[in-house]
């Protein structure tokens, strides 16, 4: 079982990751290239990524994190994700709007957390950022 390359829906989301491994992030260096990078599986350990709607609210101050899995052929994978954002009708229509500082400009438009929910679903996981859409 694997996915494809994504950023996730969510503030943060919290992976507990079973023994098999296979969570690859993708690491970019200032020169502009880019590297998948084994996250390894260690027994008890969580991992938190931060997802796009941290990203969106930060005005682009925290990125979220791409990633993958690749452990096909590896056997059975289990792993545990907890995606930290509001759930249900009234709390998904809560705007998201980017908190500017020092002079920034808001590099996003505010959309509601169904917006972005709803953009991320229509897209698949088609390798492209959902966050794109919404970029000024
Ligand atoms: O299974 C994993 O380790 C990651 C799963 C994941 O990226 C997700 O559910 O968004
Ligand atoms: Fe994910």
């Amino acid at each position: 079982m694997g996915t494809t390359r994504h950023s996730d829906p969510s503030f943060l989301t919290v992976l507990l990751q079973d023994a098999v491994g296979g969570l690859q992030v993708l690491v970019e260096d200032d020169g502009g290239s880019a590297e998948w990078i084994e996250v390894p599986a260690v027994p008890g350990a969580l991992v938190v990524n931060i997802g796009d709607y941290l990203q969106l609210l930060s005005n682009d101050r925290f990125k979220s994190v791409e990633h993958r899995v690749v452990a096909n052929g590896a056997g059975p994978r289990v792993s545990v994700a907890c995606f930290f954002r509001t759930y249900g009708a009234a709390a998904s229509m809560r705007v998201l709007q980017p908190i500017v500082t020092g002079g920034d400009r808001a590099r996003y438009k505010s959309a509601t957390v169904e917006e972005l929910l709803r953009h991320y679903r229509a897209k698949g996981l088609d390798g492209t950022s959902a966050l794109d859409h919404f970029r000024l």
